[in-house]
């Protein structure tokens, strides 16, 4: 997958999509992430990206050539079509869904804005879909984009050592994952539960999603109630609920 990302700040966003699992993609070739400068495409001698707001107002606006001429570098770049992301608080809001969804295309271009943002003109003509990752105001979109790069880049086929821990996250069930243990055993601060040192794997997986749905139940009721349940789920979150009410 190929990601290219049209930022004020590229050497922070080639910093974040080069440590850890994504970093390891890319060395992989699971994964590709391109930086554009929309300041490279500027075609003034100052090299000009902003401009004040129409109608007056505090703050400057991204104007619309320099990020027209990235984006269309960013097209001919490579054959693949291209989904283009724009980050603000005003986009739907990013799901792990979304994400996997995302994940499965073959390119996604990622618009940082800055300043008060971009002229709505560029974004009609030239943006596919608006992404918030949450409802609350960031400085740049770089953020935003560097939690896509992360979400997506590890679920690149390949991209986690270990392809079961992509399917036990938080959210890829609909559920809040399960608490982790590491040694030692026995610690001043607790210790590991009987049943992760037993062996018996039937026994912990119902353990694992017991707290899975309990833990969804009393901190995000609200992802339970989009969930169907099966009767095994029911059982243990019954279960889970008698022994939070003692
Ligand atoms: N929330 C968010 N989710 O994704 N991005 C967010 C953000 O707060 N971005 C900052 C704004 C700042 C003005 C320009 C456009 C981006």
């Amino acid at each position: 997958m190929r990601i290219d990302v049209v930022t004020l700040f590229p050497d922070f966003m080639r910093q974040c999509a080069a440590v850890g699992v994504v970093g390891r993609a890319q060395q992989r070739e699971l994964l590709q992430v391109e930086t554009w400068n929309p300041r490279d495409y500027a075609t003034d001698n100052y090299r000009t990206v902003d401009g004040r707001t129409c109608g007056g107002g505090p703050g400057m606006v991204m104007l619309i050539e320099p990020l027209r001429s990235a984006l269309k570098a960013v097209r001919e770049a490579a054959p693949d079509p291209v989904h283009v992301i724009y980050l603000s608080p005003q986009g739907a809001r990013l799901t792990q869904g979304r994400v996997e969804a995302l994940a499965k295309l073959p390119r996604i271009a990622l618009l940082c804005g800055r300043y008060e943002g971009v002229d709505e003109r560029l974004l009609a003509h030239e943006v596919d879909e608006e992404l918030s990752i949450g409802d609350y105001v960031l400085s740049g979109g770089e953020l935003g984009a560097a939690v896509i790069i992360d979400a997506v880049g590890r679920l690149q086929d390949g991209a986690l050592n270990d392809a079961q821990s992509a399917e036990q996250d938080s959210f890829s069930n609909g559920l809040l994952d399960c608490p982790h243990y590491a040694k030692p055993v026995h610690d001043a601060l607790g210790d590991v539960p009987d049943v992760l040192l037993s062996g018996d794997h039937a026994a912990i997986r119902r353990w694992r999603l017991k707290q899975s749905l309990g833990r969804t139940w009393l901190r995000r009721p609200d992802l339970l109630a989009q969930r169907a349940l099966d009767k095994e789920s029911r059982a243990l979150l019954d279960e889970f609920r008698r022994e939070h009410a003692q």
